[in-house]
Order: C-alpha cells, then structure tokens, then sequence
C-alpha cells in the first residue's frame, strides 16, 4: 500500500476489528467532542459524526488514508449514544428490553492526500430478550454498558441479552468490515 492507513478512533474494539483485516495502520483519536449530535435523521447524524472525526484527524496527520466511525442505537426514533451514567444506562437496558432496535455505524474514508472523502452507513437490526429488573442490574455490575452505545456491547457479556440479530455483526461492535472493505478498495486498498 501506498499510502499509510489511520484510524481516527480511542475506541479499543475499533482497533482490534480493524486489525482483523492484517492492515497495518497508526490510531489517532479524534478530539470531536460528540455531546450534540448533529440533528436530521440519526444515520445521517452518524454519518455527519464520523466525517468531522476523519476530518478532524486528517487535518492533524496530514498524511494518509484517515478512517473515521460513530455508532448509535435507535429505538422509537430515539437516538441512544453512550449513557452519561448508570441511572442513563438503566433507562436505556429497560427501553432496549424485548424489543427490535436498530445499530448505526457511520463511517467515512479521506485521502489526506487528494481531499478526496467517501462516507456511508451501515444498518444492522438487534432483538433483545425481555430483560427482568435482575438481569438489568446484574449487567449494570459487570461495567460494560458505560463507554458503549445503547449501554451494551454484544461482543461481551450483552451477548446474553441479545436474541437475533439482522445483517453485520461487526457494524454492532462499531466498524462495519464488509463495508469499510469496499469502501477501502476506492482508495486503491486491496486487502484479499
Ligand atoms: C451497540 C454496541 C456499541 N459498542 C461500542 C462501539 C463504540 O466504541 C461505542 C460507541 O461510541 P462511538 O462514539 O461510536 O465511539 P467511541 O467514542 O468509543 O470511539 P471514537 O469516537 O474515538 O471512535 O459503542 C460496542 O462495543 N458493542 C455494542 O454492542
């Protein structure tokens, strides 16, 4: 590869999903401060967020493929980012519980190098087992829900709230790898 690949991210599960695919890549995090969510529809929301973070670090690097992602959870056309605290979380567990939600990444390509920027989205649908007021404060104990959308990470224990699940398991964790895999390949990445 030409070109040095970054990813403009602080969160762990990012790094790891991304060094899944054998890329070789440096992490910066981006300092965009995601308190206010842009208003609109939330995937464009996500979109909007995951553009400003690669921007933010293009602009700092100066170099480089910068590659940047926000996830969110919807239910009820309620946009659920990380909770603020655990009372936040609960509120979020006892909405999520026995219902379908949606899971937005956004995420967005620059090549510092040309300006030249793609960004997309990616859906995935997640059930969630009726949760009794046990279960939710038992999850609350195990610290997971705090630094992740929704106040759940599938990849962990929240595997146990979660029934079924439609389309990308990865985009759920935060980086969807089928579609940034695509998206990589206009910028001249071949990974396979
Ligand atoms: C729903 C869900 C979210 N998450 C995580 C993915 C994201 O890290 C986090 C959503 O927060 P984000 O704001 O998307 O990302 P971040 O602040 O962790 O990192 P950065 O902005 O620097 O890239 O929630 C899981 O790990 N598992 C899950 O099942």
């Amino acid at each position: 590869m030409a070109q040095k690949l970054i990813l403009a991210s602080a969160s762990p599960r990012r790094r790891e999903l991304l060094a899944q695919l054998g890329l070789d890549f440096k992490v910066i995090p981006s300092g965009i401060d995601e308190a206010f969510l842009p208003s609109g529809p939330p995937e464009l929301a996500a979109v909007r967020l995951a553009d400003q973070k690669a921007a933010d670090v293009a602009l700092r690097a100066g170099e480089g493929i910068v590659i940047g992602a926000d996830t969110i959870v919807v239910v009820d056309d309620i946009i659920l980012g990380k909770p603020e605290d655990e009372n936040n979380a609960r509120e979020m567990l006892t909405r999520l519980s026995g219902r379908w939600h949606s899971v937005y990444t956004g995420i967005a390509v620059i090549d510092t190098a040309s300006g030249r920027k793609i960004s997309d989205y990616e859906e995935s649908r997640v059930k969630f087992k009726k949760l009794s007021p046990r279960e939710i404060e038992n999850y609350l104990k195990t610290g997971e829900p705090m630094d992740k959308a929704g106040g759940y990470g599938i990849q962990g224990k929240g595997a146990l709230l979660v029934e079924r699940i439609e389309g990308c398991y990865y985009n759920i964790v935060g980086l969807p790898l089928f579609k940034l895999g695509f998206m990589l390949s206009h910028f001249g990445v071949e990974i396979l």
